[in-house]
C-alpha cells in the first residue's frame, strides 16, 4: 500500500491527529516570542536575582570567584585597552626607531600583563563555574525530588498539577543554565562597560562613536534573536506532530500494529501531509528572517560607516591623535564582541529563566499538597489494629460527577480476612486508598481502633499497612530488593525475602534467573532481564508479604497468575487469617469464598455484605456475579447443545 491509496485519502486530513497540548519545552520559547524584542530586559533583575541567589545556596565560595574574577577580567579589558593606546602613542611619537619602541617598553610590559592577569582570570572563571554548575544542578534536583515524593497522592489527579510537575523537572538543567547565562552576560556587560570607561578616558567624544556603532547592531541581534523564537514557534505544533508520527514509524511498541494493520502508507501520508506543510512556513520565514538581518546588518554597516567618518574627520582637524583612532578601532571591535555576547546570553537568560521560573511556582504549589505538618509528640501512635472502621466515606476525584466512593460505611475486625468485590470502576481501589492512608476521603471518617487515621502518627500508620497495588511498579533493581522494599525501614534478610517469595510462589521462578536474587530486574541495564507479566506479579505479592503488616491490602493481587501460582497465594492469604488482617480485592470470586466477610460495591455504594454462604443465598450482585462465573466451569456442552454433565 501505497501514500495515495484511497484509505489513506480519506483519513489522511489534518484531523486525524488531534491539536496537541502544548509543550512544555516550548514554554520558554513562547515567552520569549511573546515578549517582544526588548520585553526581555522587564524581567531581567528578577532572572538574575534568582540566578546568584540559587548559585549562592549551591556554593559561595564559587559563586564569589565568579563574580570577583569576572569584576576582575573587566578590570583588565579596561586597562588593556588603556595600555594599548599608551603603546600607539609612543610607537607613533616621533624620534628614531629604537627610542620609540625603547618609550614603549613599559606600555607593552603593562599590556602583557593585563593580558596574561586577564587569561588567568578566565581560567579561574572557567573553573569556579565548573565546579559551580553540578552543585547547582544537585541543589535544584534534590529541592524539586524532595518535593515531588512528599506531596500526597492526590496531587497526581490534578490535571494542572500533572502539567506544572512535568514542566518543573525542567527547572533544575534551567538552574544551571540561568547560573551560567548569568555569569557569561555579566561578563560581557562587564567587558562592553570596560571598553566605555576606556574610550571615556582616552577621548570622551569617541563614546559617542562607540554608541552608534554598537547600539544598531545591538538592536538588530535582539530582533534577530526575536524572529528565530518566533521562526520556532511557529512550526512548534507541526514539529510536535512530526515528533509522535517519526515516533509512530520507527519506535518497537508500533512496530507489529503497523505491519499487521498494513498503516505504512497511512502514516507516511501523514508525514507527507505535515512534513510539506512544515517545510513552506519554514522557508517563508526563513525568507523574513534572512531579509530582517539583512536590513539589521546594513543599518549597523552604516553607523560604523558614520563611527569611521567622524573618527577621519576628527583626525583630520587634529582633534584627537593617530593614537587615539588606532584605539578606536580597537575598541569597537572589542566592544561588538562583548555585545555579540550580551544579546546572546540575554535572550538564552530570558528563556531559560521561564522555566526555571515554572520550577520555582512549582516548589510553592506543591507545599498545598504536601501532608499537614505537626510536631511528632501532636499526634497519636497507632497501636497494633483491633478494629477498622470505615464510617460514611465518601470521595470524589476532581473533574468527576459521580463519587468514586459514596457514604460507605462497614467494619472489618483484626484476623478478618475481608473481601471488596464489584464490577470495574465500583469504588473498590478507591476506598482500599483511602483505608490504606493514600487518599483522604472529601466525607466521612475512617478509624483506626477509634482513632480517626487523619489523628495518627503517619510515618507509624503506614508501616502497619503493606499494600499490593493492582497497577504494580516494576523497580529497576534486583529480585531481592525489589521484594525487601516491601520493609525498606528493616535491613534486608535474605531468609525473610526467601520466605516471603515462598508465599507469592516466586521463590522458584527467581532461582531459575541467570543470578537468582542478585538478578537485576531491568532489561535496560547491562545483565538485565526482564520477567513475564504473571512473574512480576509475584514478585509484587512478595513484596506485600515482606513487610509483617498488621494489615494487608491485594488489589487483584493474582489476575496475571497461572492457576498453580494463584492457588499458592490465596493459600498463604488463608494463612494469615485469625491473626492478621487482609482486605482482599478481587474478581475471580471463587477466592472470596473462605473470606469472613464479603462487601460488594456498586457505583461506589456499598450494596451488600455477608459471607460467601449468606450472599449467594441472597437474590442480589454478588449471587448474579457468581453464578455467571461459577457456569463458565461447568462442563463443556457436547455437540447437540445440551451439557455433557
Ligand atoms: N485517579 C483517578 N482520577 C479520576 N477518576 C478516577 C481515578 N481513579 C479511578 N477513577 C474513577 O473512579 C471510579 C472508581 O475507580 P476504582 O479504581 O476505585 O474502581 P475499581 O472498583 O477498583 O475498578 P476495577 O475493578 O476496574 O479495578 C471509576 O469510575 C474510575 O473511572
Amino acid at each position: 500500500m501505497n501514500a495515495s491509496t484511497p484509505s489513506t485519502e480519506t483519513t489522511a486530513e489534518e484531523s486525524v491527529l488531534p491539536e496537541l497540548r502544548d509543550a512544555w519545552w516550548e514554554h520558554g520559547v513562547r515567552r520569549r516570542a511573546e515578549a517582544g524584542v526588548l520585553g526581555v530586559f522587564a524581567e531581567l533583575p528578577k532572572l538574575v536575582g534568582s540566578a546568584v541567589s540559587v548559585a549562592w545556596r549551591a556554593d559561595r565560595v564559587r559563586t564569589l570567584v565568579v563574580g570577583f574574577a569576572t569584576l576582575g577580567s573587566g578590570l583588565m579589558a579596561t586597562f588593556g585597552l588603556l595600555s594599548t593606546q599608551r603603546l600607539l602613542v609612543e610607537l607613533f611619537a616621533g624620534g628614531p626607531t629604537p627610542d620609540r619602541v625603547r618609550a614603549a617598553l613599559p606600555a607593552l610590559a603593562l599590556l602583557a600583563a593585563t593580558t596574561a592577569v586577564a587569561g588567568g582570570l578566565r581560567i579561574t572563571i572557567g573553573y569556579a563555574q565548573n565546579g559551580l554548575t553540578p552543585r547547582v544542578n544537585e541543589v535544584a534536583e534534590r529541592r524539586l525530588f524532595e518535593a515531588t515524593t512528599a506531596v500526597r497522592l492526590a496531587a497526581f489527579d490534578e490535571d494542572a498539577f500533572a502539567d506544572d510537575m512535568e514542566r518543573a523537572t525542567r527547572g533544575s538543567d534551567a538552574a544551571i543554565a540561568l547560573v551560567q547565562n548569568t555569569a557569561n552576560m555579566f561578563a560581557g556587560l562587564v567587558n562592553l562597560l570596560a571598553v566605555a570607561v576606556a574610550v571615556i578616558v582616552i577621548n570622551p567624544l569617541l563614546l559617542v562613536a562607540l554608541i552608534v556603532a554598537t547600539l544598531p547592531n545591538g538592536y538588530a541581534a535582539l530582533r534577530a534573536g526575536h524572529l528565530r523564537y518566533a521562526t520556532f514557534l511557529a512550526g512548534s505544533v507541526r514539529r510536535r506532530r512530526l515528533w509522535v508520527l517519526q515516533r509512530q514509524m520507527a519506535e518497537r511498541d508500533s512496530a507489529p500494529e503497523l505491519r499487521s494493520y498494513g498503516l505504512r502508507g497511512f502514516l507516511l501520508g501523514q508525514y507527507d501531509m505535515v512534513m510539506g506543510a512544515q517545510t513552506r512556513e519554514d522557508l517563508a520565514l526563513a525568507r523574513r528572517v534572512t531579509t530582517t538581518t539583512s536590513v539589521g546588518a546594513l543599518v549597523s554597516g552604516v553607523g560604523l560607516g558614520g563611527v569611521w567618518v567622524l573618527v577621519g574627520g576628527l583626525l583630520w582637524g587634529g582633534r584627537i591623535p593617530l593614537s587615539s583612532a588606532v584605539t578606536c578601532v580597537v575598541a569597537v571591535q572589542a566592544s561588538q564582541r562583548a555585545l555579540a555576547v550580551v544579546t546572546f546570553q540575554l535572550d538564552r537568560l530570558y528563556t531559560d529563566g521561564q522555566f526555571f521560573k515554572e520550577y520555582i511556582g512549582f516548589l510553592e504549589r506543591a507545599k498545598q499538597y504536601l501532608p499537614p505538618e505537626g510536631p511528632d509528640g501532636d499526634r497519636t501512635q497507632p497501636q497494633a489494629l483491633r478494629q477498622l472502621t470505615v464510617r460514611g466515606v465518601s470521595l470524589a476525584y476532581p473533574d468527576r460527577d459521580q463519587p468514586a466512593v459514596d457514604d460507605v460505611t462497614l467494619t472489618i475486625q483484626a484476623g478478618q480476612t475481608v473481601a471488596f468485590v464489584g464490577e470495574n470502576g465500583s469504588g473498590k481501589t478507591t476506598l482500599a486508598a483511602m483505608i490504606a492512608g493514600l487518599r483522604s476521603p472529601s466525607a466521612g471518617v475512617i478509624e483506626w481502633n477509634g482513632h480517626p487515621i487523619a489523628d495518627l502518627d503517619e510515618g507509624t500508620l503506614l508501616r502497619r499497612i503493606s499494600v499490593v497495588m493492582q497497577e504494580h511498579h516494576k523497580w529497576p533493581y534486583t529480585a531481592a530488593t525489589n521484594i525487601a522494599m516491601g520493609d525498606i525501614g528493616t535491613a534486608p534478610a535474605q531468609k525473610a525475602i526467601e520466605q516471603a517469595a515462598n508465599r507469592a510462589a516466586a521463590h522458584e521462578t527467581i532461582l531459575n534467573l541467570p543470578n537468582g536474587y542478585r538478578t537485576l530486574l531491568d532489561k535496560t541495564f547491562k545483565h538485565g532481564q526482564d520477567l513475564s507479566g504473571g512473574q512480576w506479579q509475584r514478585i509484587t505479592a512478595a513484596r506485600g508479604f515482606y513487610r509483617d503488616a498488621d494489615l494487608l491490602i491485594m488489589d487483584e493481587p493474582s489476575s496475571a497468575l497461572d492457576p498453580r501460582a494463584e492457588d499458592a497465594l490465596f493459600r498463604a492469604v488463608r494463612s494469615r487469617q485469625g491473626h492478621k488482617t487482609t482486605i482482599l480485592i478481587t474478581h475471580r470470586l471463587a477466592n472470596v469464598i473462605h473470606a469472613d466477610r464479603i462487601f460488594v460495591m456498586h457505583d461506589g455504594v456499598l450494596t451488600e455484605e455477608g459471607t460467601h454462604r449468606e450472599l449467594v443465598a441472597a437474590p442480589g450482585r454478588y449471587a448474579e456475579l457468581f453464578a455467571m462465573q461459577a457456569s463458565g466451569y461447568v462442563a463443556e456442552p457436547d455437540d447437540a447443545g445440551s451439557p455433557s454433565a
